[in-house]
């Protein structure tokens, strides 16, 4: 079953400068799928426009059955609650001023009439901000902590946490791992894996880096200047008929 459905999304910034080029895919219940390609060939703004942070210019976004794209910000809300991101950099993702707690209980606090929480369970802020950090392998006592006194790593840790805390079902991981070292990288991944599993979610994982997402993904999309070119299964990676430019890929991964 479909959980995303993208049909022809196409995005410009300017008239003549088109980011997302008449994009069309789904994504399965359950599937980590992968979007890769170079700097600058438009994943981070397909991300933003099929969660709706950013207006598109054509195209449908259908989440299950139901056409999103042009929703009201007040119809929007309950599709929110089911749609995370996490993006590459955890410094900026969080608020500077709020103690780790304050961030995390944020996206609770947006949605929680609507919450019908199965793993994770409210008793109290306290008890609930300690589960997330559990979940996500993170000491209690980062709960008091500003952002600016965690490693990288646990920043990165803490956005995961919060992302997953309202059970989404579908989360775009806008290169999680790129602003990590390779020891972080690893275990971000490896607790992204695990989470997808528990918490039975759904990922669309955005990267530059073809090793990750063959790791992670069970099938992969590539992106060219703004438009998919070649969709596979990832054991399907090496084989002869790869577009040209997955070709080129794999020769530098
Ligand atoms: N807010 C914006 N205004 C104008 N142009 C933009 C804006 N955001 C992105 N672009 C342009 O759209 C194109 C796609 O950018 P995008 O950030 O989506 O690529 P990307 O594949 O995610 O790159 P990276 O891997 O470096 O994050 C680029 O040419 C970029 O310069």
């Amino acid at each position: 079953m479909s959980l995303l459905t993208i049909k022809e999304l196409t995005k410009f910034y300017q008239a003549d400068k088109v980011a997302v080029d008449h994009v069309s895919f789904d994504l399965k219940k359950g599937e980590c799928l992968g979007l890769v390609g170079e700097s600058g060939c438009g994943k981070s703004t397909l991300a933003r426009c099929l969660l709706r942070i950013e207006p598109i210019d054509s195209g449908s976004i259908y989440f299950g059955n139901q056409a999103i794209e042009h929703l009201n910000e007040r119809n929007l809300h309950l599709f929110r609650k089911k749609m995370q991101i996490v993006f590459q950099n955890p410094s900026a993702a969080l608020n500077p001023k709020l103690k780790v707690k304050e961030s995390l209980i944020d996206p609770y606090n947006q949605y929680k009439k609507e919450l019908d929480l199965s793993y994770f369970s409210y008793t109290s802020k306290d008890a609930f901000v300690k589960q997330l950090l559990e979940a996500v392998g993170l000491p209690s006592h980062l709960a008091d902590q500003y952002p600016h006194e965690l490693s990288g790593g646990q920043r990165q840790l803490v956005t995961i946490a919060r992302a997953i805390s309202i059970e989404p079902e579908l989360i775009v991981l806008d290169e999680p791992t790129a602003s990590l070292d390779v020891i972080s990288q690893k275990a971000v991944l490896t607790l992204l894996t695990e989470l997808r599993k528990t918490l039975n979610l759904s990922y669309l994982f955005i990267s530059h880096d073809l090793a990750a997402v063959s790791q992670m993904c069970q099938r992969i999309l590539v992106m060219k200047e703004g438009r998919l070119v070649d969709e596979f299964e990832t054991n399907h990676l090496f084989d002869n008929e790869r577009h040209q430019y997955t070709k080129e890929l794999i020769s530098i991964f």
